[in-house]
């Protein structure tokens, strides 16, 4: 899976599900997953029922390409959920898309996921010694086949058994012909949000800019550990667990999410508007002008100014055009893919004390390269804030943070990382500061592990190279 220098933390995956009688389903799913395609550009597809049976269309790729043909004509049915992936348990493959569909004793079923497991191993164990065999090496056929399995007798039972059984993150979108469900595991460490059309019909998304781009109105976020069961009768919820710490992913308001999106009743702009102030206030660097490394740092950067009242202005162009670039990660061609990416303005910065912006340092590559490039265009200091602090330790909830011994701060301090990239001065945004940057999630219900270890589940064994268990 690392085999590109891109491959540090990723957006993670994205789900849908609409309800509607009058709406073309497909077109829809289509403009929700554009609007989330920033958490997962892997993969792609939608499932929808005709009132009979369930249709997939999927393929690898954006979702602009899995339809670059079109889309299916409308089959007249009024449920469909959607998917974008990004992989995490089972690589990125064409056997492993989402939705996953199957065929059960209790009728047709479709999946689409957002998170990961820590409880794969054993399961695909067990359901492996029962001699369940598997299509595909994602952790979400696990959860597929759990409900399809499962003895109890409605499919909201079966879900609720099922859910029970899992471990780690999972906000999931299930249709069958006539329901459709979403779940939140009982952490709530991805988002998932319920919105209504201007039709009265109804929206699940992982994040309220996929209600925006449908016209649909937010009404409120799945909560943990709760079954939402959607009908043309109305949405029943029903808890399937004692939400517990609540453990909502702080990297989502970092970097993750979209910045016009709002999760769990923060704002993400302005959040990472905060993280600036904040960074302001831990680091009062004396300098000219503050420019961000776009496009994830910008926020954070205005904030940064605005607080401080340092000019921001553009002295970084990204090239709109860039995607995910396979170049071998020798250190020659990780500067060139940098370059392509992003470029200096150097009327901007030349002959000025610079605030640099970022979100995070993984491995430190980009900086690095960043910071020659300034240097070359003759800024005169160049100090960097980050918004996330020193990303120490791997996810195991559905972000790729990279492997333990990739990510920079696991083996360096502050100063030697300072040093690494060559700039002047290096201030990670404090976990204190990152947390009162989300003044709408208390501090005990963020998840904060990848800075402070502090995994509210059992996480899987990793091997000596800090490496993690991964089917393949
Ligand atoms: O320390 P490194 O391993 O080099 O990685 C860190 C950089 O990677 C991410 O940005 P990315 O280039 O993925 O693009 P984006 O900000 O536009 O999403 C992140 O926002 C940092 O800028
Ligand atoms: N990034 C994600 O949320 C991935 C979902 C699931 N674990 C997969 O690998 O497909
Ligand atoms: S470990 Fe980090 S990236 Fe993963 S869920 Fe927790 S805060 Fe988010
Ligand atoms: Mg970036």
């Amino acid at each position: 899976m690392y085999d590109s220098i891109w491959d540090k933390q990723h957006e993670e995956c994205g789900v849908i599900g609409i309800l509607d009688r009058t709406l073309d389903i497909p077109r829809y799913l289509y403009w929700g997953l554009f609007a989330l395609q920033h958490r997962g550009q892997e993969s792609g597809g939608i499932a929808l029922t005709d009132g009979h049976d369930i249709f997939t269309y999927r393929g690898m790729g954006l979702i602009s390409t899995v339809f670059e043909k079109g889309l299916p004509d409308d089959l007249g049915g009024h449920i469909g959920i959607g998917h974008v992936r990004y992989s995490t348990t089972g690589s990125n493959n064409p056997r492993n898309i989402q939705p996953l569909a199957v065929y059960s004793a209790f009728g047709q079923i479709a999946l689409a996921h957002n998170g990961n497991l820590t409880n794969t191993r054993e399961l695909r164990e067990e359901l492996d010694a029962n001699g369940v065999t598997f299509q595909t090496t994602m952790d979400t056929e696990i959860i597929v086949n759990l409900i399809s399995r499962s003895r109890q007798t409605t499919v909201v039972d079966r879900i609720k058994e099922s859910m029970n059984r899992l471990e780690g993150a999972f906000s999931v979108t299930i249709m069958t012909k006539d329901h459709l469900y979403g779940v939140r595991d009982k952490f709530g460490f991805r988002p998932l949000c319920i919105g209504r059309t201007t039709t009265g019909g109804w929206v699940l998304a992982s994040e309220t800019c996929g209600l925006d781009a449908l016209g649909a109105t937010y009404v409120r976020d799945v909560q943990p550990g709760e079954i939402v069961d959607i009908t043309e009768a109305g949405m029943k919820s029903i808890m399937y667990a004692e939400p517990q710490r609540k453990q909502v992913c702080s990297f989502e308001y970092i970097y993750f999410a979209r910045p016009d999106s709002v999760i769990d009743g923060q704002d993400i702009y302005q959040a990472r508007l905060n993280m600036g102030k904040e960074m302001w206030n831990e680091t009062q660097y004396d300098a000219d002008l503050v420019i961000s490394v776009p496009n994830s740092g910008t926020t954070a950067a205005i904030g940064y100014s605005m607080a401080s009242g340092i000019p921001f202005n553009h002295g970084l162009i990204k090239n709109r055009y860039m995607g995910r670039t396979f170049i071998k990660p020798t250190q020659k061609e990780r500067e060139l893919a940098v370059r392509m990416k992003l470029n200096v303005v150097k009327s901007v910065v030349k002959g000025k004390r610079i605030v640099m912006v970022d979100d995070s340092i993984v491995r430190g590559t980009t900086s690095g390269i960043i910071c020659k490039m300034l240097r070359e265009a003759g800024a005169k200091e160049v100090y960097m804030c980050v918004s996330a602090p020193p990303i120490m330790y791997s996810c195991f909830y559905g972000i790729d943070t990279s492997v333990r011994k990739e990510l920079i701060a696991s083996a360096l301090s502050v100063e030697e990382i300072r040093k690494y990239i060559g700039v002047d001065k290096l201030h990670f945004i404090s976990l204190d500061g990152l947390c009162k940057a989300i003044p709408n999630i208390p501090r005990e219900d963020l998840c904060l592990a990848c800075f402070n270890n502090d995994y509210p589940t059992a996480v899987p064994v990793t091997n000596e190279e800090g490496e993690k268990y991964a089917l393949e």
